[in-house]
């Protein structure tokens, strides 16, 4: 039971987007998708959902295909910035389109999540502000009885109430029916402590594919005097730097060398998801050096 992604491959005018992909999605856990601007992380989230057509590869959820494959298609929902409902429809339509096509919905708690987040449910989806839109799609989203989630810049246009409302509502859900979700956000620090295992694309490839708990376990800022800095971290995999007056700040990706002396002068501590993230992805060029 899992999504595999296999040698994902899209071009698109002669520009590659995703080189060789392989991932696979296992149930009942929470994902968090990082990648910069243009990066590739809708192309992915479509491709998976059947919205778009790889130039190569496959996509299987629990040993079937995706493509043209309702059965397999129902056990997804792809949360998007796109906009597929009709915009003359009522709130509550909508949620009784979406039961059809699922088979189920969870009209309680559909509901309680309108009157928790002020949405009207006898509006139409065309007068709802970019807000509401996010807030009707998140509630679409959290009710369809699914297996796999994927929520594609999920709190857009949301305020910070809002956006707490929506995190702790995740949680909730999740604890009471555990099941997978795919978060692509560039609110890195909002939902790090929500997700357990991240995947950052970056130059087409997924340069990190782990347990945030491992990954920042392996996630160093090493800080002091600049020689003292540079002469403990000669050789290690250092990702980028920083400097505030004589301090200089290293950023490490990989083991330490145990059997090398810290000097006094020298901070070791780890760096957080978000630190990480941007060091990894600043250049072009730096991402040839990370560890897959
Ligand atoms: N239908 C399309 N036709 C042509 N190019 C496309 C198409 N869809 C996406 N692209 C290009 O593919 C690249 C990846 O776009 P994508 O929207 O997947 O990135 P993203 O990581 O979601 O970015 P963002 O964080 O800015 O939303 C971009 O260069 C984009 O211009």
């Amino acid at each position: 039971m899992s999504i595999q992604i296999q040698a994902i491959q899209q071009v698109f005018h002669k520009h590659v987007v995703l080189d060789n992909l392989n991932l696979t999605i296992e149930p009942n856990k929470i994902y968090g998708l990082l990648g910069r601007n243009g990066a590739g992380k809708s192309t992915l989230l479509n491709i998976i959902s059947n919205r778009i057509q790889p130039t190569s590869g496959r996509v299987e959820i629990d040993g079937e295909s995706v493509h043209d494959n309702d059965r397999a298609l129902g056990k997804l929902f792809l949360m998007s910035e796109v906009d597929l409902y009709s915009e003359r429809s009522k709130v509550a339509q909508l949620f009784k389109l979406t039961a059809q096509f699922y088979g189920d919905f969870d009209f309680d708690y559909a509901a309680r999540l309108a009157k928790a987040f002020g949405l009207d449910t006898n509006a139409r989806f065309g007068k709802l502000s970019t807000g509401y839109r996010s807030i009707f799609k998140l509630i679409l989203a959290l009710c369809v009885p699914v297996n796999y989630v994927f929520l594609d810049e999920p709190v857009l246009g949301l305020d910070a109430n809002h956006r707490d409302l929506f995190y702790q509502e995740l949680i909730e859900t999740y604890s009471e029916r555990p099941r997978t979700f795919v978060i692509s956000t560039h609110l890195i620090e909002e939902i790090a402590n929500l997700i357990e295992h991240v995947f950052v694309l970056d130059n087409h490839h997924i340069v990190v594919n782990g347990e945030v708990s491992d990954i920042l376990a392996k996630a160093y800022l090493i800080s002091g005097p600049q020689t003292d800095v540079q002469q403990y971290t000669d050789g290690l995999n250092v990702i980028g730097e920083d400097h505030l007056g004589s301090i200089t700040a290293e950023y490490v990706y990989g083991a330490l060398d145990n059997n090398r002396p810290i000097p006094d002068t020298v901070q070791i501590e780890h760096l957080d998801l978000q630190k990480l993230f941007v060091s990894l992805t600043n250049t072009k060029e730096a991402s040839g050096n990370h560890e897959h």
